[in-house]
Protein backbone atom coordinates (compact mmCIF):
# COMPACT_ATOMS: atom_id res chain seq x y z
CA UNK A 1 0.00 0.00 0.00
CA UNK A 2 1.01 3.40 -1.16
CA UNK A 3 -0.68 5.51 1.55
CA UNK A 4 0.92 5.95 5.36
CA UNK A 5 -2.21 5.33 7.23
CA UNK A 6 -3.06 6.33 11.06
CA UNK A 7 -5.18 3.49 12.58
CA UNK A 8 -6.66 3.84 15.86
CA UNK A 9 -7.09 0.11 18.05
CA UNK A 10 -9.14 0.34 21.26
CA UNK A 11 -10.26 -2.50 22.58
CA UNK A 12 -12.36 -3.48 25.79
CA UNK A 13 -10.47 -6.11 28.56
CA UNK A 14 -12.12 -8.81 27.34
CA UNK A 15 -11.64 -8.18 24.11
CA UNK A 16 -7.95 -7.48 24.05
CA UNK A 17 -6.90 -11.14 23.45
CA UNK A 18 -8.73 -10.70 20.58
CA UNK A 19 -7.02 -7.30 19.41
CA UNK A 20 -3.38 -8.97 20.42
CA UNK A 21 -3.82 -11.42 18.33
CA UNK A 22 -5.24 -9.75 14.99
CA UNK A 23 -2.47 -7.20 15.19
CA UNK A 24 0.28 -10.45 15.52
CA UNK A 25 -1.65 -12.17 12.31
CA UNK A 26 -1.60 -8.09 10.43
CA UNK A 27 1.89 -7.20 11.96
CA UNK A 28 3.39 -6.69 8.04
CA UNK A 29 0.91 -4.23 6.95
CA UNK A 30 0.22 -2.61 10.47
CA UNK A 31 4.16 -2.05 11.15
CA UNK A 32 3.66 0.68 7.92
CA UNK A 33 1.65 2.27 9.01
CA UNK A 34 0.78 5.11 12.45
CA UNK A 35 -1.31 3.39 15.18
CA UNK A 36 -3.60 5.88 17.73
CA UNK A 37 -4.61 3.31 20.75
CA UNK A 38 -6.19 3.82 23.86
CA UNK A 39 -3.95 3.83 26.73
CA UNK A 40 -3.54 -0.48 27.39
CA UNK A 41 -4.40 -1.73 24.37
CA UNK A 42 -1.25 0.41 23.26
CA UNK A 43 0.71 -0.80 25.82
CA UNK A 44 -0.40 -4.64 25.02
CA UNK A 45 -0.30 -3.86 20.85
CA UNK A 46 3.89 -2.54 21.14
CA UNK A 47 4.67 -4.93 23.77
CA UNK A 48 3.28 -7.70 21.24
CA UNK A 49 5.08 -6.26 18.62
CA UNK A 50 8.30 -5.56 19.83
CA UNK A 51 8.26 -9.19 21.53
CA UNK A 52 8.20 -10.31 17.84
CA UNK A 53 11.05 -8.07 16.68
CA UNK A 54 8.63 -5.94 14.74
CA UNK A 55 8.89 -1.73 14.97
CA UNK A 56 5.59 -0.21 14.88
CA UNK A 57 4.44 2.98 15.16
CA UNK A 58 2.21 3.23 18.03
CA UNK A 59 1.15 6.07 19.73
CA UNK A 60 -0.69 5.74 23.30
CA UNK A 61 -3.32 7.92 24.57
CA UNK A 62 -4.64 7.84 28.07
CA UNK A 63 -6.54 4.61 29.20
CA UNK A 64 -10.06 4.44 27.70
CA UNK A 65 -12.15 4.92 30.60
CA UNK A 66 -9.87 7.92 31.92
CA UNK A 67 -10.66 10.05 27.95
CA UNK A 68 -8.47 7.54 25.48
CA UNK A 69 -11.66 7.29 23.56
CA UNK A 70 -12.57 11.08 23.46
CA UNK A 71 -9.31 11.92 22.61
CA UNK A 72 -9.30 9.50 20.03
CA UNK A 73 -13.15 10.62 19.07
CA UNK A 74 -11.00 14.15 18.81
CA UNK A 75 -8.86 12.77 16.15
CA UNK A 76 -11.42 11.80 14.40
CA UNK A 77 -13.27 15.33 14.27
CA UNK A 78 -10.37 16.63 13.22
CA UNK A 79 -10.09 14.05 10.39
CA UNK A 80 -6.36 12.68 12.11
CA UNK A 81 -8.17 9.22 11.94
CA UNK A 82 -8.57 7.00 8.43
CA UNK A 83 -9.46 3.68 9.97
CA UNK A 84 -10.52 2.81 13.64
CA UNK A 85 -10.72 -1.00 14.92
CA UNK A 86 -12.90 -1.06 17.71
CA UNK A 87 -13.28 -4.06 19.86
CA UNK A 88 -16.24 -3.71 21.85
CA UNK A 89 -17.06 -6.62 24.78
CA UNK A 90 -20.55 -6.47 24.39
CA UNK A 91 -21.25 -9.41 26.99
CA UNK A 92 -20.11 -7.05 30.11
CA UNK A 93 -21.37 -3.23 30.86
CA UNK A 94 -18.47 -0.27 31.01
CA UNK A 95 -18.33 2.16 33.01
CA UNK A 96 -17.85 4.73 30.05
CA UNK A 97 -20.55 3.63 27.81
CA UNK A 98 -20.92 7.18 27.38
CA UNK A 99 -17.20 7.84 25.63
CA UNK A 100 -17.65 4.39 23.86
CA UNK A 101 -20.91 5.78 22.02
CA UNK A 102 -19.43 9.08 21.24
CA UNK A 103 -16.27 7.67 19.51
CA UNK A 104 -18.65 5.21 17.37
CA UNK A 105 -21.12 8.12 16.71
CA UNK A 106 -18.49 10.36 15.33
CA UNK A 107 -17.00 7.90 13.36
CA UNK A 108 -20.03 7.41 11.49
CA UNK A 109 -20.52 11.39 11.52
CA UNK A 110 -17.12 12.11 10.37
CA UNK A 111 -17.70 9.01 7.60
CA UNK A 112 -14.24 7.28 8.99
CA UNK A 113 -14.59 3.35 8.37
CA UNK A 114 -14.42 1.30 12.06
CA UNK A 115 -14.41 -2.38 12.43
CA UNK A 116 -15.76 -4.05 15.40
CA UNK A 117 -14.54 -7.47 14.50
CA UNK A 118 -11.64 -9.04 13.43
CA UNK A 119 -13.46 -10.19 9.90
CA UNK A 120 -14.68 -6.64 9.21
CA UNK A 121 -10.90 -5.25 9.85
CA UNK A 122 -9.21 -7.76 7.77
CA UNK A 123 -11.39 -6.60 5.19
CA UNK A 124 -10.90 -2.97 5.62
CA UNK A 125 -7.06 -3.08 5.95
CA UNK A 126 -7.46 -5.48 2.37
CA UNK A 127 -9.21 -2.42 0.41
CA UNK A 128 -7.69 -1.54 -3.06
CA UNK A 129 -10.20 1.51 -2.14
CA UNK A 130 -7.14 3.26 0.06
CA UNK A 131 -4.71 3.58 -3.16
CA UNK A 132 -7.42 4.03 -5.57
CA UNK A 133 -7.21 7.76 -6.52
CA UNK A 134 -10.40 7.69 -8.49
CA UNK A 135 -12.19 6.78 -5.37
CA UNK A 136 -14.83 9.46 -3.06
CA UNK A 137 -15.97 8.08 -0.61
CA UNK A 138 -19.40 9.69 -0.40
CA UNK A 139 -20.20 11.28 3.42
CA UNK A 140 -23.28 10.47 4.96
CA UNK A 141 -26.70 12.30 3.98
CA UNK A 142 -29.07 13.19 6.34
CA UNK A 143 -32.33 14.05 4.25
CA UNK A 144 -35.10 11.68 4.21
CA UNK A 145 -36.37 10.04 0.91
CA UNK A 146 -38.65 11.92 -0.58
CA UNK A 147 -40.25 9.60 -3.75
CA UNK A 148 -41.48 12.28 -6.23
CA UNK A 149 -38.14 14.60 -5.68
CA UNK A 150 -36.04 11.39 -6.12
CA UNK A 151 -38.00 9.57 -9.27
CA UNK A 152 -37.56 5.90 -7.93
O1 LIG B 1 -11.95 1.07 27.42
C1 LIG B 1 -11.43 1.09 26.32
C2 LIG B 1 -12.20 1.59 25.15
O2 LIG B 1 -13.54 1.95 25.47
C3 LIG B 1 -10.04 0.60 26.11
O3 LIG B 1 -9.16 1.38 26.90
P1 LIG B 1 -7.74 0.75 27.26
O4 LIG B 1 -7.09 0.36 25.97
O5 LIG B 1 -6.98 1.85 27.97
O6 LIG B 1 -8.01 -0.45 28.14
Amino acid sequence: MKRRLTIALVAHDQRKADMVDWVIFNSDFLSQHHLVCTGTTGTLVRQALDRRGVNADVECMNSGPMGGDAEIAAMVVRKEVDLAVFLIDDLNAQPHEADIMMLLRQCRVHNIPIACNRYSADLMITSTLWDDDTYVPMPPRYEKFDRDESGL
